[in-house]
């Protein structure tokens, strides 16, 4: 019996991203003393000095042109190392996309890069969960969610993040979600996860970034618990993926991967698990 089961697609998706964690090839991160946010201005991460990095964005890149422009208008941003990378954008949009999405949560919206990301390729019926505390960051990139016209499908809440996951459990809303993104604060990542966890339904996906600081641990029992099939009935469908820390070397104007071996181990671990696991007989 596999213990879950995902689109071929997705498995596949999925090893990429191994691959390209084994590589080095995702995108770097910094972190700020806050302890959340990742260096993702296009000054930054497409370095002169790397050339592989810069052949990977050219030739595997396609940006819609307003999730550019907010890209670079969050770029000038005092905090822009906060917003996702166009790169890992990309990869998440595509999991939405593969596994159908309809109803996504993004729990940490800074100037919404990610939130019109994963908008643009929701049906129009679909809807993002778009939770942060902060609106003066959401305020820069509204106005690009209307230009892309997209803004109906983006149900935004200035809270924090538990009070909305809790009110979206209060009102019958667990296992009707089929992504969420959990890219806050990093104190309060352990309840993110587990009110995903109910909130996500079956054939879905929760990715967590910066999982190599303090959320390592979280990951690490909710992986295992997922790849062993001891984990609580809620978890099993769902997969769990990890976006890991890099390190940022200065004076060398890009990234590198600076993996734990321990959040290595795990998610190298739980790859070949997925893959092993995932029932393509249906396919
Ligand atoms: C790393 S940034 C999010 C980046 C974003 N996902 C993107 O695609 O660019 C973290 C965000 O979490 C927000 N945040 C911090 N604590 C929060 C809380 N308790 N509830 C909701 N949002 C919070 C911050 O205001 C900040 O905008």
């Amino acid at each position: 019996m596999p213990l879950f089961s995902v689109p071929k697609e997705v498995a596949v998706g999925t090893a990429m991203l191994g691959v390209a964690f084994a590589t080095g090839m995702l995108a770097g991160k910094k972190y700020p003393s806050l302890g959340f946010g990742t260096p993702k201005s296009s000054k930054s991460i497409i370095g002169k000095s790397s050339p592989l990095w810069q052949y990977i964005l050219d030739h595997s890149l396609r940006e819609h042109p307003i999730l550019k422009k907010l890209r670079l208008l969050t770029a000038d941003h005092p905090w822009s190392k906060m917003m996702v990378s166009c790169d890992q954008a990309q990869l998440m949009a595509n999991l939405v996309k593969l596994i159908k999405a309809k109803k996504v949560i993004e729990i940490g919206v800074f100037t919404g890069y990610n939130t019109l990301n994963m908008a643009l390729v929701l049906p129009d019926n679909g809807r993002v969960i778009a939770c942060d505390i902060n609106e003066d960051y959401v305020k820069i990139g509204k106005p690009l969610w209307k230009e892309a016209g997209v803004e109906h499908k983006i149900d935004l809440r200035i809270k924090p993040a538990i009070q909305t996951l809790d009110e979206l459990l209060a009102s019958g809303e667990a296992e009707s979600f089929d992504f969420a993104f959990i890219d806050a604060d990093k104190e309060s990542c352990n309840e993110y996860y587990e009110k995903c966890l109910r909130l996500i339904k079956k054939g879905g996906i929760i990715a967590i970034d910066n999982v190599s600081t303090a959320v390592t641990v979280v990951v690490a029992q909710g992986v295992t618990a997922f790849a062993s099939g001891k984990g609580k009935k809620s978890h099993s469908g769902i997969l769990v993926m990890s976006f890991l820390t890099c390190k940022w070397v200065a004076n060398c104007n890009t990234f590198v991967p600076c993996y734990t071996k321990e959040a290595f181990k795990i998610q190298h671990k739980f790859l070949k698990q997925a893959i092993q696991n995932t029932d393509i007989s249906k396919e």
